[in-house]
């Protein structure tokens, strides 16, 4: 421990001058760190010390650059997609365990891809920390390495970067990302199958976050023309989900007691409170932190997983160490602090830190039915009613159900879990099947579950279609074909298959819980159902009825000038993270990290950048 540390404190001596110029010092740094590297660093774009600029002229340049944009006076007319321009805001620093579209499994990736680049636009540095799970195309070698305790070994990262959309997307390479997945990033980001961890998680986890903190301070970009240089030290984390709860810790023990990132920021949010990385207590000493850290990780259950008994819970941890703790959504924010049942036994906690809650927002560049390059007829408000019936048609035939636009068709997406009730609504079917109705399931995940679905297809092959995979190009053609979206979740941090749904012109019928509450109006945008039962055993009688109940509503508002309006009640809102990003943005500046100033009134840079698509 005593030997890495002593690397990584070096760097703060050395580089003394940064944040004053981002100069070929800088680079001198980089060589004496890891000496053996400079040859593969002056190859890397981004490393090259072009453009250097002193720090305080490079701010006011922005902040002048800022008061144009205000004006409206500055635009990059030889770029007509550069359509903004940034002031001096803050350096954010996304950090996950995925980032769609490199990595996905659902709305976490989602959330750290759409993100950000609203973040950016709005005038704010943005980079994004996760893993390199394969050899993504487009993201090139920095030639950056950093060594890092992991457990009892020191492990040595390189970082790959691209820049997209504003932001500086940073990826982790080591064996422990890059081996596990090999080109098939979905559903293996976690373990080898649906709710197995990798046995190592911990130590894959420790090394990103240990690696996310190392990159701000490290790595010199001048992709940008606003920025260059690295981000330095006044910077603002964004920890996403238990899989960086260690981040805060190291920021403490590692660093901020020695003199760095001593006005640092780090804010903690929840996307999904059900998995916190509950693991033995022993595990503590594989995480590398001093005892005081203990109590904060200390955690006694009922359950027998993976351990009986006292174990460490590194989601409480994180919540405990940083600065503050938001999610995703204003209801469920409030159901987190409700009780044990909907706060999973940290609801105690939470109160005491208490959290505050931005509902998500979507990315509407990816989902833009006029756009969308895996849909048969694009469509806007004002064409939905004559493009839903081709896409009908397409996704009828493209799933093998009987071809007619005249059928109501009800969709679902979603990981194959409890937490999203895929077992409530199969045991529904068969109450509501023999309506003039089909439905289509899209979802991967629990074998017990798929199993189940799979078998409603074979009791009603005209009726039910069951694709049980991760499918990106058919989730598209759902949202532009099907009629009506059932989101049965026990639980909904937030929710985003809603959003798309409305953005397609979809009215959502949904279980009133969480995000749903805060972005479906009864009657308006779509079906409430009322709460559902959060325990998992078995599909609760009760819900069973309530979709039934709701599916022959639903049914009987569908092809009436009421639902015609609920479509446009739809299509009319904005769904974009246009205004979240905002909310994010008061949110992160009430941390008070140095040198945080609000950014602007942006759009999203380089909206229609092809290059946006990432490819393994
Ligand atoms: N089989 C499949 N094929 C293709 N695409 C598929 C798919 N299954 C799911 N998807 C996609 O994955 C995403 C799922 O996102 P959600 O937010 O709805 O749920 P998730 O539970 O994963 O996210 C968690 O984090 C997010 C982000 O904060 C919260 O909104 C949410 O409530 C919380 O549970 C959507 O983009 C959806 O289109």
């Amino acid at each position: 421990m005593a030997a890495v540390m002593a690397s990584r404190f070096i760097s703060r001596t050395s580089c003394s001058s940064y944040g004053g110029a981002f100069d070929s010092e800088a680079m001198t740094f980089q060589s004496r760190r890891v000496p053996y590297l400079s040859t593969h660093a002056t190859t890397y774009e981004g490393l090259r010390t072009r453009n250097v600029v002193d720090s305080r002229q490079m701010q006011l340049n922005a902040k002048a650059t800022s008061r144009q944009a205000r004006r409206g006076t500055r635009h990059a007319s030889h770029r007509p997609w550069a359509i903004v321009v940034c002031g001096s805001g803050m350096n954010l620093v996304f950090v996950g365990a995925e980032v769609a579209p490199w990595s996905k499994t659902g709305g976490l990736g989602d959330v750290l891809g759409g993100l950000p680049p609203a973040m950016a636009a709005n005038g704010h540095r943005v980079m994004t920390v996760a893993p390199r799970y394969d050899q993504y195309k487009d993201g090139w070698d920095t030639g950056v390495l950093v060594e890092l305790k992991v457990g009892d070994r020191t492990e040595t990262v390189r970082f790959f970067h691209c820049y997209k959309r504003g932001v500086d997307r940073v990826f982790v390479d080591h064996p422990m990302f890059l081996e596990k997945v090999w080109g098939k990033t979905g559903g293996k980001i976690y373990g080898p199958v649906t709710g197995t961890d990798f046995e190592d998680n911990q130590l894959r986890f420790s090394l990103l976050c240990q690696a996310a903190l190392e990159a701000p301070r490290v790595l010199h970009f001048n992709n940008s023309k606003y920025h260059s240089g690295p981000y330095g030290e006044d910077v603002v984390f964004i920890a996403n989900d238990w899989h960086t709860a260690l981040l805060p810790c190291y920021l403490k023990t590692m660093y901020q007691s020695h003199g760095i990132y001593k006005n640092a920021k780090v804010a903690f949010c929840i996307h999904n409170i059900a998995y916190q990385g509950r693991f033995a207590y022993s595990d503590f000493a594989r995480l590398n932190l001093p005892d005081k850290f203990k109590s904060s990780f200390d955690f006694i259950d009922g359950y027998d997983k993976p351990v009986k008994g006292r174990k460490i819970n590194w989601m409480k941890a994180g919540i405990i160490e940083s600065d503050r703790v938001l999610t995703v959504s204003p209801y469920y924010a409030q159901e987190l602090v409700s009780g044990v049942e909907k706060g999973v036994e940290l609801d105690n906690i939470l109160r005491m830190t208490g959290i505050t809650g931005i509902v998500n927002g979507m990315d509407t560049n990816e989902w833009n039915p006029s756009t969308d390059k895996y849909i048969s007829a694009n469509y806007d408000a004002t064409t939905v009613m004559d493009a839903k019936p081709l896409n009908k048609e397409a996704l009828q035939a493209e799933v093998g159900l009987p071809v007619d636009p005249n059928i109501p068709v009800i969709a679902f997406i979603g990981r194959l879990e409890e937490q999203k009730g895929s077992d409530i609504l199969a045991s529904a079917i068969p109450e509501f099947i023999d309506e003039d109705v089909q439905v289509v399931v899209l979802g991967t995940g629990k074998k017990k579950l798929e199993r189940q679905l799979a078998l409603l297809e074979t009791m009603f092959p005209d009726k039910v279609r069951a694709h049980l995979k991760f499918n990106v190009p058919l989730a598209h053609g759902i949202m532009a074909g099907a009629d009506i979206l059932a989101v049965t979740s026990r639980f909904e941090p937030c929710g985003l298959i809603q959003l798309q749904a409305m953005q397609y012109g979809i009215p959502p019928m949904c279980s009133t819980t969480g995000g749903l509450v805060d972005t479906v109006k009864e009657g308006c945008t779509g079906f409430h159902m009322g709460p559902f039962s959060v325990e998992c055993a078995v599909a609760d009688k009760a819900d069973v009825q309530k979709v039934v109940k709701t599916v022959k509503r639903a049914l009987k508002v569908y092809g009436t000038p009421a639902f015609a309006e609920m479509i446009q009640n739809c299509m009319a809102q904005d769904l974009s993270w246009k205004g979240p990003a905002k909310k994010w943005e008061q949110f992160l500046l009430s941390l008070g990290a140095a040198n945080s100033e609000p950014g602007i009134d942006g759009e999203e840079v380089a909206p229609l950048a092809v290059e946006n698509v990432a490819a393994p």
